[in-house]
């Protein structure tokens, strides 16, 4: 696959049939926070497969395949073809939408993270433990039943052909992708289509069927065989003939291959596996459930279980331990060279050796990586076993995906996550939400210029001052923070808020469930180890899905974030005065320790001290997604004022809202809106909150303001800023659920300006451009994925 820019079919920006826009580095405003993502996904020797969020649905994420009108050889149709009939199946991806115009052919299918291929490559030794390959191993061989019984081989089973999902609810599924080199092997009557005498290559030349190789007709058996040889390459870390550039050289050495050299170390049941192949012609009907059989055996001879961690969900530092302690996973025998010689393959000369469909070979680059491998014998062999003593990729290194975006379709899911919320959620109360935004101090309006702002903006000197922090991050995070019906009739203090919050600890045990099984494969380090004390108990009495568990504590170290943020009250994730706190209560405490100290609240959210906005943001979709009472999270939206609902409240007496309660048990907010400025020697500080309690006729209102808003935000400036608004309650909650939110931004006092927009005068939040008229804030922008695994192409 190559994933230059170079000829690719689709641009960036570009919308298809005004509904799946092609995403990429185009950093059209600020509210696309980190929207920089090459737009290709990869793409092999029949297409292309980009990203794209869908306009009309939430700004779904989807990939797009396309092929260009004018290739010879047009495999799309084929693909859309047996996709449409796979779906419902658990193993294919959804299907969208197909079509063509004169310069390319598409077909739209939900996105799938990261390729079996990519992740094993990024292995530091490229195998994977027996658990992960013996249970990717069994999905596959489900994949592959699942496109038999449909009538189809698939005929280019490989590891990059398969994918992990990409959300929290499919990140443990294994996707089948690319049909385009299927083909249907049962006629209209159902019954069997004779053989061609010859039939031509197909497929890829390191996991191709002898059959394959010898030019025959492909049976079911033979997609089979390469899934036996991707269950070698996971467990051995590499096939023999990896780096044979002929195919009928490599047709050969597969034919003559000594199992027992094959299969060193590995568990007998692959070799009955190969044996029961070997049985198999064309017509015959593979025995799935034998196959199967024996892949549960191995799972449960080596005490495997199904909701252990995959690798690359533990993170890499982890493994090599684990592997010692694998009955099966003798490193020494995964690493032994095969004694095939080998040339370093040119891709392009391996391209096409059959002219009858494009072969793919050696797509997978992982041996060149490694520039000992070449080298092989005994100084292979030991410069990776000092690779084994240093792993190459750190756990959170790993974890935390490489490049791509936290843009707005970060908000869309969170939408779509609250869309999802029950009433049920809605009488879990209401929510109070926080968001702190730190900038780089460029950004900032200066002390004296925030002062003039007609805001209610106050200074409050003396705010510590901490040189830890990040200078760009944005966080946020969500309480629920006042419980309907609570007999408090004021609450004034995130203290009390928290409080209250730890009483209704069987809200806390459904939102953990939530996150949990929603948003686990966007968590950041900080945030899974938040987790993972909870997981384990909640799981202990049975109340998490035990489907998408988390890594082990055990297995992940503790961010420097966790101790900074345990408060000194003993609200410690492990403190004996909530032992049932959910993770998120958890961090809820220690900001609430924050605010008691004077410190930040940055720190409240996950990652505090770490120096990724993707990190903190990850937090916030944690938080998020914590929430759960039908709130909505929208793009482009404000620091919002809302009408004073009691005319009897007292004044606030700070800057932070008081809540109150009005006599029909429900609660309000004092003052709208407030905000506030805190300088230190280097840094201010501006906090605001509002209140999203609102009538419809105000949300009305509201939606009016934004949109002028929208109109304004254009002209090359950027702006930012986060909206909570509140689906209508159903009628039988009786108390009407409040969502609060403050922000917090932070930077040196004698940064340029920056002005905070407020919607009753209607100034603008503005990030000022750099001369390259770039956004300054993105300058130095990292370049993570979120809520994906990067994919990068497994063929350069
Ligand atoms: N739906 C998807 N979601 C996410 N990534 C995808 C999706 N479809 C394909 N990809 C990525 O793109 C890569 C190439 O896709 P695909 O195999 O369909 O293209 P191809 O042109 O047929 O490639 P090849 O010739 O190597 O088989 C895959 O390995 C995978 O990493």
């Amino acid at each position: 696959m190559t994933s230059s820019s170079e000829g690719e079919i689709l641009q960036v920006g570009q919308v298809i049939r005004e509904r799946w826009k092609i995403v990429s580095l185009s950093g059209e405003n600020y509210c696309r926070i980190i929207s920089f993502q090459k737009a290709k996904i990869g793409g092999g020797g029949f297409g292309e497969i980009y990203e794209a969020t869908d306009v009309q649905n939430h700004h779904e994420r989807v990939a797009i395949k396309v092929e260009s009108s004018k290739a010879t050889k047009q495999v799309l149709k084929m693909e859309v073809a047996v996709l449409r009939r796979l779906q419902g199946k658990k193993h294919a991806c959804k299907f969208y939408g197909c079509g063509r115009n004169d310069k390319f052919n598409y077909l739209v299918m939900s996105l799938q993270g990261k390729n079996l291929a990519d992740l094993r490559r990024e292995a530091p030794k490229q195998c994977f433990n027996l658990s992960t390959a013996v249970r990717v191993g069994l999905q596959i061989l489900n994949g592959i039943r699942e496109i038999h019984s449909i009538g189809f081989l698939h005929r280019d089973v490989k590891p990059s052909n398969f994918a992990m999902g990409r959300t929290s609810q499919t990140m443990r599924n294994v996707y089948m992708l690319d049909f385009g080199l299927a083909r249907q092997y049962l006629n209209a009557k159902g019954e069997i289509r004779s053989p061609r005498s010859a039939a031509g290559f197909r497929g890829t030349v390191r996991y191709a069927a002898v059959t394959a190789h010898k030019n025959k007709e492909m049976g079911r058996q033979d997609d089979l065989w390469s899934l036996f040889y991707m269950l070698t390459e996971f467990l051995q870390g590499q096939l023999p003939w990896r780096k044979i550039k002929d195919k009928d050289e490599v047709g050969k050495m597969k034919e003559e291959a000594d199992l027992n050299a094959l299969l060193d170390d590995c568990p007998n049941e692959l070799h009955l596996f190969a044996a029961h192949l070997k049985t198999l012609g064309y017509a015959d009907t593979p025995d799935y459930n034998y196959l199967e059989s024996l892949l549960n055996k191995i799972v449960k001879d080596n005490d495997i279980s199904w909701e252990e961690p995959y690798d690359w969900e533990l993170g890499y530092d982890n493994m090599a331990s684990r592997q010692k302690q694998q009955t099966n996973g003798n490193i020494s025998a995964r690493l032994k060279s095969h004694t095939t010689a080998v040339i370093r393959d040119q891709r392009n000369e391996n391209r096409a050796l059959d002219t009858q469909a494009p072969i793919t070979m050696g797509e997978d680059e992982d041996e060149q990586t490694n520039g000992q491998m070449a080298n092989l014998g005994a100084g292979f062999e030991s410069a990776h076993e000092k690779a084994a003593e240093k792993p190459k990729y750190k756990r959170h290194e790993f974890l935390k995906p490489k490049y791509g975006t936290v843009n707005l379709d970060v908000i869309d899911a969170v939408n779509a996550r609250f869309a999802a919320c029950d009433e049920e959620n809605y009488r879990g109360g209401s929510a109070d939400v926080e968001a702190n935004f730190q900038l780089p101090s460029s950004i900032l309006k200066t002390q004296a210029q925030v002062a003039e702002s007609s805001l209610s903006i106050k200074r409050v000197a003396g705010l510590p001052v901490d040189k830890t922090r990040s200078n760009k991050s944005i966080t946020l995070s969500i309480n629920n923070r006042y419980k309907s019906g609570a007999k408090t009739n004021k609450i004034s203090s995130f203290d009390n808020t928290n409080a209250q919050m730890d009483d209704n600890s069987a809200n806390n045990v459904r939102t953990a469930q939530t996150i949990m099984s929603k948003w686990q494969g966007s968590f950041d380090a900080s945030c899974e180890e938040m987790m993972d004390g909870a997981d384990t108990e909640e799981r202990a009495q049975g109340r998490l899905n035990p489907a998408f568990p988390v890594p082990k504590a055990s297995l992940l170290s503790t961010p420097r974030s966790m101790d900074s943020n345990t408060s000194p009250g003993g609200n410690s994730p492990s403190s004996p005065m909530n032992p049932r706190a959910s993770p998120i209560q958890q961090r809820r405490l220690s900001r609430s320790e924050k605010d008691r100290n004077g410190m930040h609240r940055t720190a409240s959210c996950g990652a505090p001290q770490s120096n990724s906005i993707i990190s903190h943001f990850k937090g916030l979709i944690n938080s998020f997604n914590n929430l759960g009472v039908g709130s909505r999270l929208s793009r482009t939206t404000s620091i919002d004022e809302t009408a004073n609902r009691q005319n009897s409240a007292p004044p606030p007496t700070s800057q932070h809202q008081t809540a109150y309660r009005n006599d029909d048990n429900s609660y309000g907010m004092r003052h709208s809106t407030s905000m506030g400025v805190q300088n230190s020697q280097n840094t201010q500080r501006i906090s605001a909150t509002f209140n999203a309690f609102e009538s419809p006729e105000e949300r009305e209102r509201r939606r009016e303001r934004r949109m002028r808003r929208r109109s304004v935000e254009s002209n090359g400036r950027v702006s930012f800023s986060f909206k909570v608004e509140l689906e209508t309650p159903p009628p039988s909650v009786r108390s009407p659920v409040i969502v609060n939110k403050s922000s917090v931004v932070h930077a040196p006092a004698n940064s340029p300006p920056v002005k905070i927009r407020d919607n009753g005068i209607d100034e603008e939040f503005r990030i000022p451009l750099e001369e390259n008229n770039k956004p300054l804030l993105f300058y130095k922008r990292k370049r993570y994925q979120f809520l994906n695994f990067p994919r990068t192409s497994s063929k350069s």
